[in-house]
């Protein structure tokens, strides 16, 4: 079966489709791809695996296994292992809360490298979601083939990441194809035409991509209106350090002993205040008086997450009224815009901000793809209030929005919990994130001033190493 062929028996079992679809990500779109049917044909089935397999040829990594994105990809996998026998491995999109716990299922060898098998690819999100659980075992990917690049952006995202993407075909010539066998008329030609050009997303900025001149944190601290990132770029840039400390301890005199002996060093200091057993008032007002003395910011890590009107209240009221001590506070971007608009009426006043989180640095976590995307421009839209990003990499180009990254030790590796550790060097020269969190890198170091100087120093080196 030759390429044509293929995409009008695709058509002609509604494997593509059009007219108006809402997509997952709330777009509006004139074409949906759904491949999902090709399990009910499976001569069909076998001729798209055939295909894929073809690709699989064009890929420059070695490869001992594959591996297909669940769930649609996993049959095609199957064909191709069966066919080329070739083996095969499968990623639980959970890990099993029972049993061998894997995320990954399959025999394989740390260092063995693997074949992506995919479907469709949009933004390449789940691709790579399926690479970073094989990473997390040990398995490298340097390539994927799919069988539809719908040419919003999967190609460039996972170049960013070091992975490249074979497509069997792309969804212009598929429309192309369509138009020339009477299947569809011009006027859907040129809407997909237009949807494609209009809804690409874009890969975070890469160090070749950086502006050719990078601002200084002075320079930055210039730029910004917000009086937080003002002062926050002001003091790393006066102190040297792009590094917070998150002070995750469960005793007052713990946290501010650290705080005391490490505030020279760090730009904020990160709290959980719900994690501390004696808490009392009396702790804020001398941790407030060490973040003065040491000049550094404090960062309540409370990661609000509910309807407007509970945030507001949880921010401002309770036992640890947030609001009256946190320079920062965050927030997940799922509810709804109405949790930023919730938390600034209480933070606006008093020259507050919040950063939200766009991504995490947890094994599996959801905050990926349209979801990193929505929550971008949530932030972009809510300036006044929102100064930048939990993230794990730099999400967009504006200098006045700050991006932190936690999950940073100076080894990259993981924990029995799915956090998972990259180095100052790759977060801040590599993925241009602006600032460092570290947690038990410092708190738990047999000497926690010798660690915090050596994040430092690690980390500041990151970004002097990209100054003109
Ligand atoms: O995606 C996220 C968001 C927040 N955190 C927080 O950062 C610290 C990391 O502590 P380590 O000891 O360095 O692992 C912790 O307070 C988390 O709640 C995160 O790790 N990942």
């Amino acid at each position: 079966m030759d390429l044509e062929k293929l995409i009008l028996e695709l058509f002609a079992v509604e494997g593509i489709k059009f007219g108006n679809y809402t997509l997952k990500s709330g777009i509006e779109a004139p074409v949906y791809v759904d491949l999902r049917v090709v399990i009910s044909y499976p001569k069909l089935m076998v001729e798209v695996s055939n295909f894929l397999w073809e690709a699989a040829k064009k890929a420059k990594g070695s490869f001992k296994t594959i591996c297909g994105v669940p769930y649609t990809a996993l049959p095609l996998a199957t064909c191709i292992s069966v066919k080329e026998n070739i083996p095969m491995l499968i990623r639980r999109k959970e890990a099993k809360g029972y049993g061998t716990k894997k995320l990954i299922e399959g025999i394989f060898n740390e260092g063995d490298g693997c074949l992506i098998i995919e479907d469709v690819c949009t933004s390449g999100s789940s691709v790579l979601d399926t690479v970073q659980a094989l990473n997390s075992v040990g398995i490298a990917v340097t390539d994927a083939v799919v069988l539809l690049d719908r040419e919003q952006g999967a190609v460039d995202m996972l170049k960013y990441e070091n992975i490249t993407l074979h497509s069997i075909c792309k969804l212009s010539h598929v429309i192309e194809v369509l138009e020339k066998h009477g299947k569809i008329d011009s006027d859907m030609v040129s809407k997909v035409k237009t949807f494609i050009t209009e809804n690409r997303f874009k890969p975070p900025s890469s160090i070749d991509q950086l502006p050719k001149k990078v601002l200084t944190y002075g320079e930055r601290s210039e730029l910004c209106t917000h009086p937080v990132t003002k002062e926050l770029f002001k003091i790393m840039h006066e102190k040297e350090t792009n590094l917070v400390v998150s002070a995750d301890l469960k005793t007052t005199k713990e946290v501010l002993q650290v705080l005391k002996k490490i505030g020279p060093h760090i730009c904020m200091a990160k709290t959980h205040i719900d994690i501390i057993e004696d808490y009392n008032p009396e702790f804020v007002t001398q941790l407030c008086e060490i973040a003065k003395k040491h000049n550094f910011l404090l960062f309540e890590d409370r990661k609000f997450a509910d309807i407007g009107n509970t945030v507001k209240l949880q921010y401002s009221s309770g036992l640890y009224r947030i609001s009256d001590w946190a320079h920062v506070i965050n927030a997940h971007s799922v509810p709804g815009e109405g949790v930023v608009k919730g938390l600034k009426e209480v933070g606006l006043v008093k020259d507050r901000a919040c950063l939200l989180i766009a991504e995490m640095s947890s094994l599996g976590n959801l905050a990926t793809g349209d979801y990193t995307v929505a929550t971008i421009k949530m932030a972009e839209e809510n300036k006044d209030f929102v100064v930048g990003f939990i993230s794990q990499k730099k999400l967009c180009d504006d200098p006045t929005l700050v991006h932190m990254t936690p999950g940073v030790k100076l080894e990259c590796g993981k924990d029995s919990l799915g956090q998972q550790y990259l180095t100052p060097d790759e977060v801040i020269g590599r993925r241009g994130s602006d600032i460092i969190i570290v947690g038990r890198g410092i708190v738990q170091a047999h000497d926690i001033v010798k660690a915090a100087k050596a994040y430092q120093q690690a980390g500041y080196l990151a970004y002097q190493q990209l100054l003109p």
